[in-house]
């Protein structure tokens, strides 16, 4: 079985096939994107999504004292560094309770980190698939992003046999979340 982090919720609705399909985490982008979400709407989304279900809450270079402001409001459980943030900022995270996904880029050396998890991801919510061939040795556990489907997931997990598979894109339809798509998703990833 291969855990699924299902990034990018946006709508309230989105939260229903969440609670009925039950992936391991569930992903609020707060860095600018056009899945940027509000805290208050994370609030709504935390206070509705099954309470078994960590959420994690997507930066990008954001101030700590943001970060930690959203995590303490109880919305999130995780926090997601996705640009270039440094160890002190992981370091600083997990004092105050926080777990960690550390991000890296393709080409980017993966080094040693305090983060609870190490993600690999082609790039920011772009659907971009990586060349799996030439995913690095990293400590685990490892989470595997970018570009993945329903479609594809199934041979991502094959050749690279992450612990979590995390997906935006290729669970949306006219860019909002599909519920078909997630259901596909969600069960290859946990009958892989
Ligand atoms: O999803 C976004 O809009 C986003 C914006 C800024 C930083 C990170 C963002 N997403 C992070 C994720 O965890 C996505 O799920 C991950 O990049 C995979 O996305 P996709 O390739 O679309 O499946």
């Amino acid at each position: 079985m291969t855990q699924i982090k299902i990034c990018g919720l946006m709508r309230e609705q989105d939260a229903d096939v969440i609670n009925e399909v039950k992936p391991d985490f569930a992903g609020f982008v707060f860095a600018p994107s056009r899945r940027q979400i509000s805290l208050e709407t994370a609030l709504r989304f935390r206070q509705i999504i099954d309470d078994t279900i960590p959420t994690v809450g997507v930066f990008v270079n954001a101030p700590l004292d943001e970060m930690l402001t959203v995590f303490r409001s109880g919305a999130i459980q995780y926090v997601q560094l996705h640009g270039n943030e440094p160890e002190d900022t992981v370091q600083a995270l997990k004092d105050a309770g926080a777990k960690v996904f550390q991000v890296y880029k393709p080409d980017e050396p993966i080094t040693p980190t305090a983060a609870d998890y190490t993600m690999l991801d082609s790039g920011a919510g772009s659907g971009i698939p990586l060349d799996w061939k030439r995913v690095p040795q990293a400590s685990h556990p490892f989470i595997l992003a970018g570009g993945l489907t329903p479609e594809n997931v199934a041979e991502a997990i094959t050749t690279v046999r992450p612990d979590v598979v995390d997906v935006s894109s290729g669970v949306e339809t006219n860019k909002q979340k599909d519920p078909e798509k997630i259901r596909a998703i969600v069960t290859t990833a946990h009958n892989n």
